[in-house]
């Protein structure tokens, strides 16, 4: 496991809340403030501001994100973003299977799981969003929904994916803009690390996986969600701009990885010698 894979890692996605006019501007704070350098910081703008951001923002030690790839760049339907154009671009990441894009533009688990695929063939690190929507919560169907969409994503590939990045990114919790509890988000945590876990021996693939947070996640809630669900970074919308507070939420996951003695990403707790 790199150096870089033990830092908790904050992942602003731009998507389109960063306009050209702003650009300059957030560029210009974001290289202003040094951000804390035991988070591993990535930025995601939107693809049309990856060529005027790359430079300023890799130069100020940030690492660069796509916020989606192309599912197959020989299909004549292609009609995102290559893998390897966004590796052109100075991308190290890229968000897949983004709850948006689910609902959105109907993505699916099979075309996720090319996504996925393609991203590691490019040599980018694919960020892997799944959660489950409201009525899969209701009916207590989250870790069924959960292992379905891993199981899904993963179906593809058969290389290491130790470096893949997990988001847990509830649905529900996005459409009403709802703040996960600390309690819900630590349980959901420790059922999707028992999950991966199980993938882990079924598999003898890379293991463990960074696993994120995404869903209202700000300033005031960054801490608290690092250190009472264990997990090892956060995937922010909103709050990603304006920079200040970006940057106020890559403190506070600093901060939250120091007193916790944040040392990477964690195995699945054991239960009497087995995962519980
Ligand atoms: O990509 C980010 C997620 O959609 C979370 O967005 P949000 O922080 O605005 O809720």
């Amino acid at each position: 496991m790199s150096e870089e894979t033990l830092k908790p890692l904050v992942i602003g996605n731009w998507k389109t809340y960063v306009s050209r006019e702003a650009c300059a501007g957030v560029l210009t704070e974001l290289a202003d403030v040094p951000h804390p350098k035991d988070v591993e910081t990535v930025v995601c703008p939107s693809h049309t501001l990856l060529a005027e951001t790359a430079g300023p923002l890799l130069a100020n030690g940030y690492v660069l994100g796509g916020q989606s790839c192309s599912v197959d760049p020989d299909l004549p339907d292609a009609v995102d973003v290559p893998a390897s154009a966004l590796v052109e671009a100075g991308c190290k990441y890229v968000v897949v299977g983004h709850a948006e894009r689910r609902r959105l533009f109907a993505e699916n688990d099979h075309q996720i799981a090319h996504k996925v695929q393609q991203a590691i063939q490019a040599g980018l690190t694919p960020v892997l969003c799944l959660g489950e929507d409201a009525d899969q919560r209701r009916s207590n169907q989250t870790t069924k929904a959960l292992q379905k969409q891993l199981q899904q994503a993963v179906a593809l590939f058969g290389a290491d994916w130790s470096k893949m990045v997990v988001v847990y990114q509830p649905q529900w919790a996005l459409d009403d803009k709802t703040v996960i509890s600390v309690i819900q988000l630590a349980g959901t945590i420790r059922t999707l690390r028992q999950l991966l876990q199980e993938l882990h021996e079924d598999n003898g693939v890379g293991f463990p996986q960074r696993i994120l947070y995404g869903g209202s996640v700000d300033e005031h809630n960054a801490a608290s969600l690092m250190i009472g669900a264990e997990i090892d970074g956060v995937l922010v919308g909103r709050a990603s701009y304006p920079a200040e507070r970006f940057l106020q939420i890559c403190l506070e996951v600093s901060l939250a990885a120091r007193i916790g003695a944040y040392a990477g990403p964690r195995h699945a707790p054991l239960v009497n010698g087995a995962a519980a």
